[in-house]
């Protein structure tokens, strides 16, 4: 077995909300440095931890992890839609696997999956069907939410598995950084939102439109410096990115989900992907803890354009 990570911020709003030129060009420049070593590191697995934003998994049940035997991008704000090809075996072996690490995992036979699953494999791949893909789900929009130490045991679990096979794999990490867009939040939500985060599944085109549009018309106004939006926290992320970089997993398990919202924006908890990813890798490559495979590639900017601290790393 050999393994790397690629993890990166996703964003609906890339091709929706144009930054400046030269931000678009590094942004484009780091996706190309994540697909040429993707490119000559070849996988053969992808395991891609990633959210969901009220299009796959809703407060009708809400796991705080799931591994997907079979899953389907429903295509939202224009990312791919359809069958991803998922080797259901393999996934079904790995859900065993973390269950028997004293890990409750959920699995789902038919999980659909959004922009926060899709778009790394859309841009490292171009084709969400490109390579046998296993989708993890990891909650990072609906509290409640579990400890970030949980994140990194089950993860360690995944990582362990991962070891056993004669495989290529790369781990996906998908999320932002800081960021706070406008995901509703039950507490403050209207009846119209508590329909959506209960039971939205398969909303109308028109539904669809609205809700996408609602949150173009955000970005729009964030960039502009006209909204009450949580600031983005370039520092709060380089610290983030530093203590992945170094495989101080463990400085995260006492972070609060509050603390954290508070200081990086309710969907800053889309971290915990990064973190399952640093702690698979960590666990599949044997490395000890306190200690990090190399870091290939690094970026990161804040980027309001797209209501994300927008980061990408690269590990082997
Ligand atoms: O699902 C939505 O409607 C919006 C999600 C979003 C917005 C901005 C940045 C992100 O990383 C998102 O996932
Ligand atoms: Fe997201």
């Amino acid at each position: 077995m050999s393994a790397a990570s690629v993890c990166m911020s996703h964003s609906p709003l890339l091709e929706h909300v144009e930054p400046p030129a030269d931000v678009r060009a590094a942004v484009d420049a780091a996706f190309a440095r994540a697909r040429a070593f993707v490119r000559e590191f070849d996988p053969t697995l992808i395991v891609i931890f990633a959210p969901d934003h009220y299009n796959g998994f809703f407060y009708d049940l809400m796991p705080p992890f799931c591994v997907g035997y079979e899953a389907y991008a429903v295509g939202d704000y224009g990312s791919s839609q359809g069958w991803l090809d998922v080797p259901s075996e393999l996934a079904a072996d790995l859900a065993q696997h973390v269950l028997d690490c004293d890990i409750d995992m959920a699995i789902s036979r038919r999980m659909e999956i959004d922009h926060g699953a899709v778009q790394p494999l859309d841009i490292l791949f171009g084709d969400i069907a490109a390579k046998p893909t296993i989708p993890i789900f990891v909650n990072s929009v609906a509290k409640p939410f579990v400890t970030m130490r949980r994140v990194r045991l089950m993860a360690e679990a995944v990582g362990k598995y991962l070891q056993k096979l004669d495989e290529r794999v790369l781990v996906v990490g998908s999320g932002g950084l800081s960021h706070d867009p406008p995901v509703p939040q039950w507490s403050t939500a209207t009846e119209e939102q508590r329909r959506l985060l209960l039971d939205g599944r398969h909303p109308t085109a028109a539904a669809r439109a609205a809700r996408q549009q609602r949150v173009i018309d955000a970005a729009r106004s964030f960039a502009a410096g006209q909204s009450d939006m949580l600031d983005l926290n370039p520092e709060w992320d380089e610290r983030f990115m530093d203590l992945c970089a170094t495989g101080r997993l463990e400085d995260t398990d006492a972070w609060t989900p509050d603390s954290m919202a508070a200081a990086a924006g309710n969907s800053a908890h889309e971290v915990r992907t990064w973190l399952a990813a640093h702690s698979a890798l960590r666990a599949a490559t044997n490395t000890p803890t306190m200690d990090a495979p190399a870091v290939h590639y690094r970026f990161y900017r804040a980027i309001p354009e797209f209501i994300a601290g927008f980061g990408v790393m690269v590990c082997h």
